[in-house]
């Protein structure tokens, strides 16, 4: 097992089941006279292999929460392990190293290339992150997202939530072992952003990937393992699935 024990932490149990801990996190942004604090003394722990969401409105710091495990900011003060990885001390070069090997982002505008076809926006991170390109893998995840017919096709041609699809496939194909998702429906119908969230759910079991997902939507438990609330950048208890999605 790859994931490093949380020692030195006496209050924390040691766990080789969890692909992300923060532990004591505070984000402040702005000066010492007028300091905006996003994150608030926030611990959490996201078991391996699961969809977690994090639910809250507007403002309450998921972006930043994000933010920060992903790798693309860095906390005011606490600790983030991902993947067994502590994030906090690295330099800027072993964050990049790290985002590119073993993180996958998936935020609300796609950034796919517009000169590109769908299958060389997959392809793209790979290069990108000097990995071997397996065409044939990622026709493979194309039809998954149910994209098989478009790979042709350029991101200008497809609807949100098809362009939302190849965001997703390009997410899976650098095979991350965790994908951070900021409001990924955001700007969907209401059944293009089922059948996003379906796509996900599926995506974190035939994969094996731990999913932290940032929403405003409080039915996303409906697809979830657990359901963590932020609420001014203060965490509270989750809740089980079970609660909110009977069970199923
Ligand atoms: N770069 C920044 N500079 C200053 N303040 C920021 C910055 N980023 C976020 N904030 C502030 O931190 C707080 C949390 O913002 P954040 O974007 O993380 O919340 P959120 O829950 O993701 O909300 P939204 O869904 O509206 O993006 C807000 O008060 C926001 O204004």
């Amino acid at each position: 097992m790859a994931v490093q024990a949380w020692q030195g932490d006496k209050a924390m149990v040691t766990s080789a089941t969890e692909a992300i801990r923060l532990i004591g996190v505070h984000k402040v942004f702005g000066d010492v006279a007028t300091p905006v604090t996003a994150l608030s003394d926030v611990t959490l722990g996201v078991p391996s292999g699961s969809f977690t969401a994090l639910v809250g409105p507007p403002g309450a710091g998921k972006s930043t929460l994000l933010r920060c495990a992903a790798g693309l900011d860095r906390p005011s003060r606490g600790r983030i392990y991902v993947d067994g990885e502590l994030l906090s001390d690295g330099s800027e070069a072993a964050l990049a190293r790290f985002r590119r090997k073993r993180v996958g982002l998936l935020f609300q505008q796609s950034g796919l290339q517009p000169a590109l076809t769908v299958l060389q926006n997959v392809i793209l991170p790979l290069r990108q992150a000097g990995r071997r390109v397996d065409r044939r893998r990622c026709q493979e995840i194309l039809g998954r997202v149910g994209l098989a017919g478009r790979l042709d096709a350029l991101p200008d041609r497809l609807t949100d939530a098809q362009r939302q699809r190849v965001a997703i496939a390009q997410a899976l194909a650098t095979e991350p072992r965790v994908i951070f998702a900021d409001e990924p429906t955001a700007g969907l119908d209401p059944q293009g952003a089922r059948e996003i969230l379906d796509l996900l759910a599926e995506s974190v079991q035939v994969y094996n990937q731990t999913l932290l997902l940032a929403t405003e939507d409080a039915g996303i438990g409906a697809y979830t393992d657990s359901v963590h609330s932020l609420t001014a950048g203060r965490l509270s208890t989750p809740v089980p699935a079970d609660s909110t999605a009977g069970g199923g």
